[in-house]
């Protein structure tokens, strides 16, 4: 199997504090996996590391054969500013920005594409209201139907059912039931349980370090759960990166 993507022993965090610590580890090509842990794990300090928006402190993160700018990334929808002045239409066609670039007009064909997606996420008819006036179930349809334009091999969702309703996150659940069978490699940060075990194949247990990473049903135990939560209960945020670390940074 690919590695689609590679973790050397990463460490990640802001400000020198690290939030993610040493994690290895290999995603393969066409992977489910989700990526779980209790509140301030790293799950969403290590998505951005994925995308390059946070460079490691250090260590290294592969990719296998495509670059960070094409991964499509679904942050967390409370990192979205809401009040930007921009329509649902034209929203969902920054997804395209890849093939048309950021100045480059939407031509007939990006225009149908980007009708197309959001009819698959259900919001015929969305394509004018600002995006300031959706709901939170609307607002994540609508971000799915970003990262579906956006056509990328790899897919990072960070919290993508939050706070929605079921019949909403079923919907949603279903595109990504569809990315898993188009082979496309789909990482998703979640803490419903039942979700990942129904869903997804392979886990990640974070608490700043991985504590497991496999099979979802050999990960998630009580023993591994509870380990997670005394992780990150016992781990110091202001701590400064390791000295092995530090010296090596110091070298580079
Ligand atoms: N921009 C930031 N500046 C400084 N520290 C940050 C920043 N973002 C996150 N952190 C810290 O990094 C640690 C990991 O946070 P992160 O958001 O990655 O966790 P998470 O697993 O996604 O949590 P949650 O489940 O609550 O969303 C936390 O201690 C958090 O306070």
């Amino acid at each position: 199997m690919t590695a689609q993507l590679g973790f050397r022993d990463v460490t990640l965090g802001y400000d020198r504090h690290p939030a993610v610590h040493h994690l290895n580890g290999d995603v393969t090509q066409g992977a489910l996996l989700a990526v779980v842990g209790p509140n301030g794990a790293g799950k969403s300090t290590l998505f951005r590391g994925i995308v390059g928006i946070l460079k490691p402190l250090s260590g290294k993160i592969t990719l296998g054969g495509i670059k960070q700018r094409d991964i499509a990334y679904l942050p967390q929808s409370a990192d979205i500013d809401r009040s930007f002045p921009i329509s649902v239409f034209d929203f969902v066609g920054t997804g395209l920005w890849r093939t048309t670039g950021i100045f480059g007009g939407l031509g007939k064909k990006a225009r149908e594409q980007i009708a197309q997606a959001l009819a698959a996420v259900g919001l015929n008819g969305f394509e004018n209201r600002n995006i300031g006036t959706l709901s939170g179930g609307q607002m994540q349809r609508m971000l799915f139907a970003r990262v579906l334009l956006q056509d990328a091999d790899v897919i990072v969702l960070d919290e993508p059912f939050n706070a929605i309703d079921a019949k909403t996150t079923m919907d949603l659940i279903a595109l990504v039931q569809r990315w898993h069978g188009e082979q496309r490699t789909v990482l998703a940060a979640l803490h419903d349980m039942e979700m990942v075990r129904a869903y997804f194949p392979q886990t990640l247990l974070l608490a700043r370090g991985a504590v497991a990473w496999g099979k979802t049903a050999e990960v998630l135990t009580s023993d591994n759960l509870v380990e997670a939560r005394r992780m990150c209960e016992a781990f110091d945020d202001t701590a400064g990166t390791c000295v092995a670390d530090h010296e090596r940074s110091q070298a580079a």
